[in-house]
């Protein structure tokens, strides 16, 4: 008999009476809704079209979690599917993902993670619907050896939502952002959900070269226009032909040449350096910068027609510290990444190792967070968990500051000590009540019931 039933969006099956108990109270808790099946059959006669994730035990009689997988897959393929494994079953597990699951996760298995899992899970399965070619850019899309685009705070849903019109047009878009929030990331991710997806992406680096070198990195050159042009070369705005061209700091591209930039995005035309001949390339420009360009051009740092061209489009990454929620999900995401790499089940993140990651302010923004956990990944102490002294000195610093700044709870009642953390959750979220049920780890609805408790003062 099915235990929940409320929305039929997720469907979980496994024949172990007391998983089918914990999978139903893991959820329940997190305020998502799904209905327990005692079999893969039962799951399988139920599942349809909306369906957006199936949680499926890998070992169950008659239909095991692969069976389970193989139907829906080829059935429904917008539905994603989280096997349960046994920890010694890790080879079918990685079988299992090449045949298009979503996760695995091993039994016993943590209820966060769990949730966490199955939220993304529940986030692609969505935007799927809604778009088809956003599969590849977010289970990453190894042509262009890119991240997938992780994240579902407000801001990225809706930088998301407009991306998808955004990726239609054909005009230039500018990535605004500090430094490792992702823009090279978006900008891939607009790219692979394209009509350009199957051309090339290719990225100029403005500050990787002295400028005459960038000239001929752009546009190519004849051979002997400089000395050491031994051979004639094509430029990156040729080899991106019918794709697109991504140009990643932008701000630092030099005066002189800016006005050649311009020219090729009014008229899409081009010299080589030391040419006479004029050439022609079909491409769209991204461009991405962690300067004010607007200030740089009313300071004459960067022409200000150049600024008008490429912000069309413009998008801005927000910083990490602007989105705590997606702190955990992009923790667990490169320790899964780090696990899949090594072929071995991904550690869980200690409390105490999450807390010291939310309480950090992230100055590198993912970047750095990326870093901390291959770091941590490499170093851990335990094979299964990453503990807070696994995480570097300063991170664990920010943690215990933030502890010392919390009241202390003795004598409190419970009452008033969820009061204390839904408040500070609230306003380390900026009052963002989704981010906020998401870290407690309760439903939106819990927030504004319980704060309608608070102020009634009951
Ligand atoms: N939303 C995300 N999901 C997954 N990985 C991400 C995300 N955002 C950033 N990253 C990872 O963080 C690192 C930095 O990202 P990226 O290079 O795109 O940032 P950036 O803003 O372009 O940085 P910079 O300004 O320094 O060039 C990359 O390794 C990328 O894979």
């Amino acid at each position: 008999m099915p235990r929940t039933a409320k929305l039929p969006s997720i469907l979980a099956a496994d024949d172990d009476v007391v998983v089918q108990r914990l999978v139903a109270h893991s959820f329940e808790a997190a305020g998502l809704y799904v209905t327990v099946y005692e079999s893969g059959k039962a799951l399988l006669d139920n599942v349809n079209e909306d369906t957006l994730v199936c949680l499926v035990d890998m070992v169950m009689p008659e239909v095991s979690g692969m069976d389970c997988l193989r139907a829906i897959k080829k059935k429904f393929p917008n539905t994603e599917v989280v096997i349960l494994t046994n920890v010694n079953d890790a080879s079918n597990a990685i079988e299992a993902m090449r045949q298009g699951a979503f996760d695995y996760l091993t039994k016993p298995f943590d209820p966060d993670e769990l949730c966490l899992s199955v939220r993304k899970a529940m986030q692609l399965a969505k935007a799927s619907r809604e778009n088809e070619g956003l599969r590849e850019a977010v289970n990453s899309a190894p042509s262009l050896g890119s991240s997938p685009l992780v994240g579902d705070a407000p801001s990225i849903a809706r930088i998301l939502k407009i991306g998808n019109r955004i990726a239609k047009s054909k005009n230039s878009v500018l990535i605004n952002g500090e430094s490792g929030t992702g823009k090279g990331v978006m900008a891939r991710y607009l790219h692979s959900i394209s009509d350009r997806a199957d051309k090339p992406f290719i990225t100029v680096s403005c500050p990787s070269l002295p400028k005459d070198l960038l000239e001929s990195e752009m546009f190519g050159h004849e051979k002997g226009a400089f000395s050491g042009a031994i051979q004639k070369r094509l430029g990156k705005v040729e080899l991106a032909h019918g794709g697109t061209l991504f140009l990643d700091e932008i701000g630092e591209m030099s005066l002189d040449l800016q006005p050649k930039l311009l020219s090729f995005i009014q008229e899409r035309t081009f010299y080589r350096v030391g040419g006479e001949k004029q050439h022609e390339a079909d491409v769209r420009i991204i461009a991405a910068t962690n300067r004010d360009l607007q200030q740089m051009s009313q300071d004459g740092g960067f022409r200000e027609d150049l600024y008008f061209r490429l912000n069309v489009l413009p998008i801005t990454m927000p910083p990490l510290r602007e989105r705590p929620g997606d702190t955990l999900l992009l923790a667990q995401h490169f320790l899964k990444r780090a696990a899949k790499r090594e072929a071995s089940p991904a550690p869980s993140l200690s409390v105490e190792a999450a807390q010291a990651l939310q309480a950090h302010d992230w100055p590198g923004n993912v970047r750095e967070l990326e870093n901390v956990i291959e770091r941590a990944f490499t170093l851990r102490e335990e094979e299964d968990s990453i503990q807070g002294e696994d995480l570097p000195a300063e991170l664990r610093a920010a943690k215990s500051q933030a502890s010392t700044a919390t009241p202390s709870l003795a004598g409190k009642t419970l009452s008033e000590i969820e009061k204390i953390a839904i408040e500070q959750t609230l306003e380390h979220c900026k009052g963002n009540k989704a981010e906020s049920a998401r870290m407690l780890g309760i439903s939106e609805k819990s927030i504004y019931n319980k704060m309608k408790r608070f102020q009634s003062g009951s």
